[in-house]
């Protein structure tokens, strides 16, 4: 099946690695792309080198990607839109966007993040901002690190949205032999998974920093999924989607990859950076753990769901809490059943 709602021009808004490889994935998959860039030097590396050197240095990017700082221009005939700015981010450029947005069609979400203050998914800020039903929005999230897709290495993801001819509309459009989408209708347990892996991967990356085994790698990635996966059912989720690639499948990608901006984050405050020069040393790529270690935190103490990593994580970030510490801080939770 192949269904004619399959949309085939696509303005990808955001050219940072995500941004930049999934407009890659797009263009292979034969969409005609057009990707919105802040600033000119992005454009024009991408429009006269076919490379984004900033933030997907030594990747030929198609000619089926063609590169623009006028959102107006990107968005003028697109028939799906992805959205690929930081989360904390989103509401402000949604605003912006707004006006511009062509109308019907599918919106495409690819930050992982809970807004700060409001509590508010990706997806519902989306919604909010752009007055605009939620039925619209497919948000992708699974085990995605961008340089491996780049690279052509294989993955799946997941589409999520209640509308499921939406979701199989778009996995139509960016379905390609070495990325494989899976559809699912459970928005909140894909957001919350991809939103909470981060931290738990923050975690991880701390560990390994720590020089710890495997032991507490596979403790942190079991018991980092069920804390997220509490949260998730508190909000609505359906348990299973943890289990998934969204869940468990992002969790393990993140947690073990040296290539996670996260898990490297954790690992350089274990050496003794602070979160300033951690994040300086990131070369300004976002890691949204550090964000979302506050956002989710709130989210639980408003839902009374007890998350003892991300706290841990939280005050490793914000309370000057040393990073052996953390460990102790996890090891001496009160003692309960598993
Ligand atoms: N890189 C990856 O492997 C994956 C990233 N994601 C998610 O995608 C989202 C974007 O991440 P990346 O592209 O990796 O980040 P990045 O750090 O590589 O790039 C961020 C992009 O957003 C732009 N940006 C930053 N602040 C902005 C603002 N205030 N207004 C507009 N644009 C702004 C930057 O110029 C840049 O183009 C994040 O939520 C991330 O968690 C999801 C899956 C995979
Ligand atoms: O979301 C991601 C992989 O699915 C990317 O993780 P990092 O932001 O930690 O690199």
């Amino acid at each position: 099946m192949f269904p004619d709602s399959v949309p085939q021009r696509i303005a990808v808004l955001g050219a940072g690695s995500w941004g930049t490889t999934f407009a890659k994935v797009l263009a292979d998959a034969g969409r005609d792309v057009v990707l919105w860039a802040r600033r000119e030097s992005v454009a024009e590396s991408i429009r006269d080198r076919r490379e984004n050197e900033q933030y997907l240095p030594g990747v030929l990017l198609p000619a089926g990607v063609e590169a623009d700082t006028d959102f107006d221009r990107a968005l003028d005939g697109a028939d799906a839109v992805a959205l690929a700015v930081p989360s904390q981010s989103l509401r402000e450029n949604m605003g912006v966007f707004r006006d511009s947005l062509p109308p019907d069609v599918p919106l495409i979400s690819l930050a992982k993040g809970v807004e700060i203050g409001t509590g508010l998914r990706m997806s519902e800020v989306i919604a909010r901002v752009g007055h605009l039903d939620p039925a619209r929005i497919v948000v992708l999230s699974g085990p995605n690190l961008a340089v491996e897709i780049a690279a052509g290495r294989p993955t799946a993801t997941a589409l999520a949205c209640t509308d499921h001819d939406r979701a199989v509309a778009v996995q139509h459009a960016c379905a390609t032999p070495y990325f494989r989408p899976f559809t699912i209708t459970d928005v909140v347990g894909a957001e919350i998974a991809g939103t909470g892996k981060n931290v738990i991967a923050l975690a991880c990356g701390i560990s390994d920093g720590l020089g710890l085994g495997l032991n507490t790698t596979a403790s942190l990635i079991t018991r980092g999924l069920h804390e997220v996966t509490r949260l998730g059912e508190a909000l609505g989720a359906v348990p299973a989607t943890f289990a998934g690639l969204s869940g468990l499948g992002d969790l393990v990608a993140t947690c073990s990859s040296p290539l996670s901006r996260n898990r490297t984050l954790g690992r350089r405050l274990a050496e003794g950076l602070g979160l300033d020069a951690a994040l300086a040393a990131g070369g300004g790529q976002v890691a949204e753990g550090v964000v979302s270690c506050r956002s989710v935190r709130d989210l639980a103490h408003r839902h009374r769901v007890d998350m003892p990593i991300t706290e841990a994580v939280y005050r490793v970030c914000y309370q000057h809490l040393p990073p052996t510490a953390m460990i102790d801080f996890m090891m001496d939770q009160p003692h309960s059943p598993e």
